[in-house]
C-alpha cells in the first residue's frame, strides 16, 4: 500500500507500537454476500485509504457462488461505490484490488478447506506474509460449527500458544438463537480455538459513539458521581431503523428484532451505560465489569412478560412520501409471519447503583427515521422554587447520549428566560462530533477489522456475556413460545410503535422521547 498517513487518523494515534495491525490474510467466509459487500470491504478499502493495512496483507473471499478473482474484485469495487463513506480513488483502487482474491468453496466439504488452505499458501508468499491469518464468519450463523470443526480438520489452525504465524477467528452475531445454542456455539468454538484468538464481534461496540460512553463516564469527574438511582430517574435506550427488513428476510424470519438487536447490541450498550467503573482500560477488565453488569439483570419470570415487554410488526404505512408495505408483504416473508420487528421493554438492574431505576428500552424496523441514542433522565430538584405558577412545570435535566446519526451528546439544563420574571426554560448544552472533529468519523468495522489484527478483544464479546445476555433473553424466548403463534400488534411503517409500546411507559407516568 502507500505511504502511511496514519498519524493524521484517530485510529492510530493512540496505539502503541505493540497493537499496530499484523501482516496476514483476511479469508472471509460468505465473502460473497452481504455483510461482506456492504461493511468488510468497504471497512478494508478505507483503511487502505488511510495507510493502516500493513503492507503484507491479502483478502480471499471464501464462498459457494463461482466467482473468479476478477468477479470477486467486480463485486468488492461495486460494494465500495456503494457502500464505502470515502468514493473510489482510482490509483488506491488498482493497488487494493491486487490483494483480492476469491476461493469457491461449501463449508460442509472437507475438500475445500483443503483447497482454501493450498490457495492461502499459494498466495502468501508473493505479499510476505508467513501465514498468520484472520478467518471472519460472515456467514449464515447455522453454519459455525461446520466451519470451526472444518478448519481444524482442514490444518488451517494454528496452534494457540504459537505467537507467530498466528490464527484469529471472527464470529459475527447473533451466537446462537437461544441459551442452548449458544453455549453449543461456544463449546464448538472453545474445542478449535483458543479463547484468545476468538473475537466475537458486536459492530456497535466498535462505534465512536459507543467507546464514548466509557470516554464521558471515566474520563471526567462530573458524571459519575450522579450515575446512580440517588440521582438518576430512568435510563430510554432507542434504537430505531427507517428501514424495512430488505433482502435479509431469510435472516431476519429466523430471528425477529429480540435476537436480531436486543440480545447483542442493546444489551451491549446497557452495559457499558451502567458498568461500574474498571479498574484499567485492558481488555479483560473492561469485559469482567460488562458481565457483572449483564448478571445484574432482573430476571424476568414468565409470568411477567406479557407486563414488561411488547413485541409488534410492521403493517402497511405511508412513509417519506410513498406507501411502505408491511412486513408479511416483503419479499421473502411469511404470508402469516409472526417474527417481530419492533421490541419494547422495561427492565431493572438488581445492584446498589440501579436499585429501582427502571431502564426503558425499544427498537424496531420501518421506523420514521434511523436513530439510536441513550438518554438519561435525572430526578426533579428536591424543592420546586420555579416555574410553580404556570402551565410549564419544570423540566428535569436530561443527558441524551447521540449514538448515530448526529453522533454526539446533548444536556438539558434549565435557564433563567430572559425578563422581569424569573421563568425557567430548558435549553442545550449539545457537543456534535462532526462539528468538533470533522464527519470522517471511521465505521465501527473499521476499527474492529484493525484491533483483531492487531490481537486486541477489549471491544469483543466474551463466551460468558454471550451466554449471560442469553440468560436474561430466554425467559422472554420462552413466554412467547408457550403462548403460541399468535397475533401480533401492528404499527404502520414510519410511525414510532405500537400503542401497546406507549402504554407500557405511561403505565410509569413517562414518555418515549420525542426524536
Ligand atoms: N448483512 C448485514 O448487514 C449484517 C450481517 N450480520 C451477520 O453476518 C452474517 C452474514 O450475514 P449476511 O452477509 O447478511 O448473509 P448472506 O446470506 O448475504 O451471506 C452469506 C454468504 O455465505 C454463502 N453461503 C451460504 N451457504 C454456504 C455454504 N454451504 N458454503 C459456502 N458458502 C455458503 C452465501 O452464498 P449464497 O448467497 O449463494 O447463499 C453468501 O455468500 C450473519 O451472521 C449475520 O447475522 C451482522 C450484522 C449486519
Ligand atoms: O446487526 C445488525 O445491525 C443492523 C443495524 O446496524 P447499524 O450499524 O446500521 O445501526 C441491523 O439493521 C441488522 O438487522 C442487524 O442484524
Amino acid at each position: 500500500m502507500t505511504e502511511t498517513n496514519a498519524d493524521a487518523n484517530p485510529l492510530m494515534t493512540e496505539r502503541s507500537e505493540e497493537s499496530f495491525p499484523q501482516a496476514c490474510t483476511i479469508v472471509i467466509f460468505g465473502g460473497a454476500g452481504d455483510l461482506s459487500k456492504r461493511k468488510l470491504i468497504p471497512a478494508l478499502y478505507n483503511l487502505a485509504l488511510d495507510g493502516l493495512l500493513p503492507t503484507q496483507f491479502a483478502v480471499i473471499g471464501f464462498a459457494i457462488d463461482a466467482l473468479s478473482d476478477e468477479a470477486f474484485r467486480d463485486f468488492a469495487r461495486d460494494g465500495i461505490e456503494r457502500f464505502s463513506r470515502r468514493q473510489i480513488d482510482e490509483e488506491e483502487w488498482r493497488e487494493f484490488a491486487q490483494h483480492l482474491f476469491y476461493q469457491q468453496g461449501d463449508f460442509s466439504e472437507a475438500a475445500d478447506y483443503a483447497a482454501l488452505k493450498a490457495r492461502a499458501e499459494e498466495i502468501e508468499p508473493h505479499f510476505g506474509i508467513g501465514g498468520s491469518r484472520l478467518y471472519y464468519l460472515a456467514i449464515p450463523p447455522s453454519f459455525i460449527e461446520t466451519c470451526v470443526f472444518g478448519l481444524r480438520e482442514g490444518g488451517l489452525v494454528a496452534p494457540a500458544d504459537q505467537d507467530l504465524p498466528f490464527t484469529r477467528l471472527i464470529v459475527e452475531k447473533p451466537i446462537g438463537r437461544d441459551l442452548e445454542s449458544a453455549r453449543g456455539v461456544n463449546r464448538a468454538l472453545q474445542a478449535c480455538f483458543a479463547e484468545h484468538q476468538l473475537y466475537r464481534i458486536d459492530h456497535y461496540l466498535g462505534k465512536e459513539t459507543v467507546q464514548n460512553i466509557l470516554a464521558m463516564r471515566f474520563g471526567n469527574a462530573i458524571f459519575e458521581p450522579l450515575w446512580n438511582s440517588k440521582h438518576i430517574d430512568h435510563v430510554q435506550i432507542t434504537v430505531a431503523e427507517a428501514e424495512g427488513v430488505g433482502t435479509r428476510a431469510g435472516y431476519f424470519e429466523t430471528a425477529g428484532a429480540l435476537r436480531d438487536m436486543v440480545q447483542n447490541h442493546i444489551l451491549q450498550l446497557l452495559s457499558l451505560v451502567a458498568m461500574e467503573p474498571p479498574w484499567s482500560m485492558r481488555a479483560d477488565v473492561i469485559r469482567d465489569r460488562r458481565l457483572d453488569l449483564l448478571q445484574c439483570l432482573r430476571p424476568m419470570r414468565r409470568h411477567e412478560v406479557d407486563q414488561h415487554v411488547v413485541r409488534a410488526q410492521y403493517a402497511s404505512g405511508f412513509f417519506l412520501g410513498k406507501n411502505a408495505p408491511g412486513y408479511r408483504r416483503e419479499e421473502g416473508v411469511a404470508s402469516d409471519s409472526t417474527t417481530e420487528t419492533f421490541v419494547a421493554l422495561r427492565l431493572f438492574i438488581d445492584n446498589w447503583r440501579w436499585a429501582g431505576v427502571p431502564i426503558y428500552i425499544r427498537t424496531g424496523k420501518a421506523m420514521p427515521k434511523r436513530v439510536s441514542e441513550v438518554a438519561v433522565q435525572f430526578k426533579a430538584v428536591p424543592h420546586m422554587l420555579f416555574n410553580t405558577d404556570t402551565d410549564h412545570p419544570l423540566e428535569p435535566n436530561v443527558l441524551a447520549l447521540r449514538i448515530q446519526p448526529d453522533e454526539g451528546l446533548a444536556l438539558r439544563i434549565g435557564t433563567k428566560l430572559p425578563g422581569p420574571k424569573v421563568k425557567i426554560y430548558p435549553v442545550k448544552m449539545d457537543f456534535r462530533y462532526g462539528s468538533t472533529f470533522g464527519d470522517q468519523s471511521p465505521e465501527a468495522y473499521e476499527r474492529l477489522l484493525l484491533d483483531v489484527m492487531a490481537g486486541d478483544a477489549t471491544l469483543f464479546m466474551r463466551d460468558d456475556a454471550v451466554e449471560a445476555s442469553w440468560q436474561w433473553i430466554q425467559p422472554i424466548l420462552d413466554a412467547w413460545a408457550a403462548s403460541g403463534e399468535r397475533w401480533l400488534p401492528e404499527y404502520p411503517a414510519g410511525s414510532w410503535g405500537p400503542i401497546e409500546a406507549d402504554r407500557l411507559i405511561h403505565a410509569d407516568g413517562y414518555d418515549w422521547r420525542r426524536l
